[in-house]
């Protein structure tokens, strides 16, 4: 099986010093990757490399086996980014909106959306539970149903790959539970490949087939049983991690 994405020796500096060194890393169609590391450890930053937003110093990205330079079906992959929520209540855009802005990149240029985007919109509101909600602003809304509304706008362009970067933050223990079951569906259901920056070393971990830990180098990367031993989490955190576990598992 090819991988879907693959990270060859990549290093990449903002100026100054290596911010990622010889990282390697393939994700393969199904996969469900933790990517995980401490604060300022270079998660977001190796995102931003995937999806194009930041050029490499050395090494090499293929996304679908082409070379990234050359790769231009960006409609392949979505992308949830950090801080998606939190929207300024000034923002006036309804939920059906900002999910249908999530067909652009299928749409095409000058292009007005049709009965296969408006369907696309309703499925993907479906899946995340929110139809419903479909004419309210999304200011509205809450933390956990904003979160819904970003992951249904990148699931209307209907990727193969899902990249999400760090999308639990403010979420509480009930809602966080319940994302990670809506990211389990969209991979073991829909067979939507997923990529989830995450802190935590609990509730997702149950969920994912694999995780990869990342400090400026990549640490390790396997299982989660494989990965998130003691040993490793003190080598990638420096010093012993209360494993955080959600009481009535
Ligand atoms: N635009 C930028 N210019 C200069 N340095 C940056 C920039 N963005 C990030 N950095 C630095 O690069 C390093 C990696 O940052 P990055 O945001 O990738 O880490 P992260 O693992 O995603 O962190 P967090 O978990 O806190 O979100 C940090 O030292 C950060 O200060």
């Amino acid at each position: 099986m090819n991988p879907i994405v693959e990270i060859k020796d990549l290093c990449f500096s903002y100026g100054g010093e290596l911010v990622l060194e010889r990282v390697d890393l393939e994700v393969f169609p199904g996969d469900f990757l933790a990517l995980m590391g401490p604060n300022g450890s270079g998660k977001t930053t190796l995102v931003k490399l995937m999806l194009g937003l930041l050029r490499p110093l050395t090494g090499q990205i293929n996304l679908f086996g082409t070379v990234l330079e050359r790769f231009r079906e960006w409609y392949r992959i979505g992308y949830v980014p950090q801080k998606a929520t939190g929207v300024d209540v000034r923002f006036p855009a309804s939920v059906e909106e900002v999910v249908m802005a999530g067909r652009f990149g299928r749409l095409g240029p000058g292009r007005r959306p049709g009965p296969l985007d408006r369907r696309a919109v309703d499925e993907a509101l479906a899946v995340v539970e929110m139809s419903a909600c479909r004419r309210r602003p999304v200011s509205s809304l809450s933390g956990g149903q904003q979160q819904r509304v970003f992951i249904a706008r990148a699931l209307a362009g209907q990727p193969e790959l899902l990249v999400l970067d760090e999308p639990v933050v403010g979420l509480d223990s009930r809602a966080l539970d319940s994302f990670y079951n809506l990211l389990a569906l969209l991979n073991k259901q829909m067979g939507i490949t997923l990529l989830t920056v995450s802190h935590d070393t609990g509730a997702v971990t149950r969920r994912v087939n694999r995780v990869a830990c990342i400090n400026r180098t990549l640490i390790c990367h396997g299982t989660p049983a494989e990965v998130l031993t003691t040993a490793n989490l003190v080598r990638l955190y420096g010093a012993p991690v209360r494993r955080v576990t959600h009481g009535h598992r």
